[in-house]
């Protein structure tokens, strides 16, 4: 079941500069940063209500948020939602003709299960899910 906005994602250019900007627009500081290597990003947190921002800075040249930046320019990345069951969600998206972008569920930022859909099957859209990581879930790569 899909249960909440979890975050938007939004590629910037200079991490730095953002995070500035978007502390004085939303009147707050970040929760949180974090580095995802397998992504090729950097990450900073914002709180707001029940759902957060994500703001992405690419990290390597291959980085999705990179290629992003440089084909399109900044802006809006994806949309994540939280979903009660990350595995059932896929196989259910699978079975609608959704192409998913990663068999198995990956780690994310912010102590999550993710996987994304293509933006091509979604209206241009990248879509990603995201699931709390539990204990029974810390055997996934
Ligand atoms: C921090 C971890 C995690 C979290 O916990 O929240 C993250 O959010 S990580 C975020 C970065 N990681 C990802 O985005 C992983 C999933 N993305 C991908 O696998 C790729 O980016 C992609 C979507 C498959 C595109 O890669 P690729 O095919 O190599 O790039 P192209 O530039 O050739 O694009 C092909 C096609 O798709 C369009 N596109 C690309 N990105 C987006 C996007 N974010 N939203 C909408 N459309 C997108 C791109 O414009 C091309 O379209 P055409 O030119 O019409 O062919
Ligand atoms: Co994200």
């Amino acid at each position: 079941m899909f249960t909440n906005l979890e975050h938007l994602g939004l590629a910037v250019n200079d991490l730095e500069a953002a995070t500035t900007l978007y502390t004085t627009l939303l009147g707050m500081e970040p929760y949180k940063r974090e580095t995802v290597e397998s992504e090729g990003v950097d990450t900073v947190f914002f709180k707001v209500g029940g759902s957060k921002i994500e703001l992405l800075g690419g990290t390597t040249p291959e980085s999705a948020i990179t290629k992003f930046v440089a084909k399109k320019g900044e802006g809006i990345h994806h949309v994540a939602f939280e979903v009660s069951d990350i595995r059932a969600e896929m196989q259910r998206l699978r079975e609608a003709g959704f192409t998913l972008l990663n068999e198995q569920p990956k780690r994310g930022a912010d102590n999550k299960l993710v996987c994304f859909v293509h933006p091509k099957s979604a209206h241009g859209v990248l879509v990603e899910l995201c699931q709390e990581i539990t204990s029974s879930d810390l055997e996934v790569d």
